[in-house]
Parts: C-alpha cells; structure tokens; sequence
C-alpha cells in the first residue's frame, strides 16, 4: 500500500536560485560579505521560484502540536504530565513564550492537541486532532500501533493542507508534550545507530543522578524493542503522537512547496524521522539554532546541517525558530533591496 507520504516533493526551481545567486555577486558589497544570509536569500529564491523572494514572517505559519507521553511514568521529566495541557491553556490565551514572538514577527499560531491525556476540547482556538489520551508508556509496551502512527503522521499532512492559510511561505513546527525528550532521544539513538548516554540530556533541567535514570531508560526501551530499523517502526515504537505529526507536516509542506524552519531538539528528531523516510525532505529544510539540549548537536551533525543560531536556548515549542524570523527577513530584505554596483556607480573592484 501507497502511503501520501510517499508522494512527490515540489520542485525547487534552480533557474531562480542562480538568478539569486549571481544578483548577490553584484550588490554593493564585498563578494561573499553577508555569509550566511546570502545563501539563506538564495535558498528562497528556490523555494520561491523568484529572483527577489518576499520576506516571510508576516506569511509565517506557526503550528504547535501538543501530545502527551506515558513514558512520562518513569520519571523522566522533570515536570509533571499535567503540564502539557496547562500549556496548550496557556498557548490558547497568548502568555507562552511562542505565543509572545509569533504576535511580535505578526505570524499566524496554531494550536494542535495531536493526543493530549486530558480533553482540551473546551479550550478555544485549539484545532482537536487527538490520535488518542497519549501514548502508551514504550518502557513497558510500544508507544502506538501502527495505525496510530500513521493517523499521528497525517495530522501533520491535515494541518499543513487544511488548517495554515494558502499564501503561507514558511512553515514553523513546534511541540509541546512532557517527557518528549525521552522519546526524541530513543528515536534519534535508533536511527543513527547511538547509545543512550550519548545523546541524553536534561530537558526541562533533570540533575545529574535523574539523566543516569532517563538514559537507562531509553537504553532499557531500545533493547526491548528490537528491532529498531525502519523509520516508521522506530516512530511506533518509541515515538510520540506531536513528534510523529511534526513528521508529516514537514514532509506535507515540502509537497506543497512550503519551506519548513526547523526549531530544536525534538523537532530535529521529527525531521530526521521525515528525512529517513523522504530523503529529498533535506532540500525544504532549513535549521533555526542549536539547542543547548546535549544530543542535538550531535544529530544536527549527523545530519550535516549547520543551524543558524546558537543561543543556549532549551525550551522547545518552537520559539528558537520563530526568533530566526528577523534573521530571515533582514537577509531577504538585503537581497532585494540593496543598490548594485552598476545602480549604486560603486566599482565593482
Ligand atoms: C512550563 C514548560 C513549558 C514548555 N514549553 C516547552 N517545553 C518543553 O519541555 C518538554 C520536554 O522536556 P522533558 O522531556 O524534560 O519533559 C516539552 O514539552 C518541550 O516542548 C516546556 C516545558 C515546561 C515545563
Ligand atoms: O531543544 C528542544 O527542543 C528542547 C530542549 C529541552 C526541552 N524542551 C525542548
């Protein structure tokens, strides 16, 4: 059976990309002399199909899918589980740290319960896609069926085609979801092949005595789940329902020809289950930041991505991405609207 995520990718249009490119070449500065943000204006010219790309925060959509985890039971957090509706509550009325910069950077939010263990249905604003009341505790049984996996996976596809406005030129992924780091971390150590204690890292702020219990864990959980190859399997096994709808939404927004901004630990572990299933994904895929979470610069690198920014951020919910929306625009504005040489009567040296 044909899976929609099976599906063609858009095409990114190289003539626009070397337009970009050679436009950068001209501008009134040294070749070169705006690094990183050259190569990111080039990037949505690709993704745009024009020479100029408009700026996108305005045009941003957010979506924070929410899902709790019943691996929460063995103490991995930090947190209690409670919070993860407590969150979507608060998401709701605008007072999370994402609520704040999508209002500042005038960017759309939307608020997904992918599997919530307790109703958000009288939240308002809140779209209800439960998959179920979160998953099942994967120290002792697997987290979902396969069935589930696969309606956790087209939550993403539902929101990106039905939920985000069509004009959307970037698409931001967060999550919310306590424990989401044991599973982001069991799901990364099985697909790149990594220890446990190589990856683990102290998510909402565990001591050091708590990450040795989270680390045997998830080690724990990795050898009864044997085997952990395909990435669907792995996703099943020890996934989540927010990690695994972050997933489809990726792969969903490539298909429509929306670039996705990529925010930290949990959300790289999304798309690095979306690459191992699409590898054409990396193309549609730009990093925001480097968390200060201890596995997610090792998994950026085995991704061979460079992020944007380094900030020490650990929060999650998307917000180290939505921070690199001034990035995006400033380089975007500079490569449409800076004078070039021949404009400007500057040799061109
Ligand atoms: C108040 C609060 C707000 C959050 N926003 C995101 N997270 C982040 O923390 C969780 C993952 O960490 P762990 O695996 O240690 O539970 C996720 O929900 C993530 O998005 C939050 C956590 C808390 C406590
Ligand atoms: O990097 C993240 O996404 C992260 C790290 C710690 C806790 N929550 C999220």
């Amino acid at each position: 059976m044909s899976h929609w995520f099976e599906a063609p990718l858009a095409e990114i249009n190289v003539t626009s990309q070397q337009q970009a490119e050679l436009r950068q070449g001209v501008l009134t500065k040294p070749p070169g002399s705006l690094g990183q943000l050259e190569r990111l204006a080039v990037k949505f010219a690709g993704w745009q199909g024009e020479v100029k790309p408009e700026l996108v925060a305005k045009h941003t959509s957010i979506a924070i899918f929410a899902a709790d985890h019943g691996i929460a039971a063995e103490g991995v957090s930090a947190f209690p589980q409670a919070v993860t509706v407590e969150m979507v509550k608060n998401f709701a009325r605008g007072g999370a740290a994402i609520s704040v910069l999508a209002k500042h950077h005038e960017a759309a939010l939307h608020i997904i319960n992918a599997g919530t263990a307790n109703s958000v249905a009288e939240v308002a604003g809140v779209v209800d896609c439960a998959v179920a009341n979160g998953t099942a505790n994967f120290a002792l049984q697997p987290a979902m069926t396969e069935p589930e996996c696969l309606k956790a996976l087209a939550i993403g596809q539902h929101v990106i085609n039905e939920v985000i406005a069509d004009e959307t030129r970037l698409f931001i992924g967060g999550e919310m979801g306590i424990a989401n780091t044991t599973s982001a971390t069991a799901i990364c150590c099985a697909l790149l092949n990594m220890k446990a204690d190589e990856l683990v890292g102290a998510g909402t702020g565990l001591d050091e005595q708590a990450i040795i219990h989270k680390a045997s864990v998830i080690t724990a959980a990795l050898d009864k789940h044997q085997p952990l190859v395909k990435p669907l399997e792995v996703l099943t096994k020890v996934g989540g329902f927010e990690i695994a709808a972050l997933a489809g939404a990726y792969i969903a927004a490539a298909q429509k020809g929306i670039p996705s901004l990529v925010d930290g630990f949990i959300a790289t572990a999304s798309a690095l289950v979306a690459c191992k299933l699409r590898p054409e994904l990396k193309e549609w895929l730009l990093f925001s930041h480097q968390s200060a979470e201890k596995g997610h610069q090792r998994v950026l690198q085995q991704l061979d991505v460079t992020p944007l920014l380094s900030l020490e951020m650990r929060l999650g919910e998307a917000s180290g991405a939505a921070v690199c929306l001034s990035i995006i625009d400033s380089a975007l504005a500079l490569h449409a609207n800076m004078a070039t040489f021949e404009e400007a009567d500057v040799q061109a040296g």
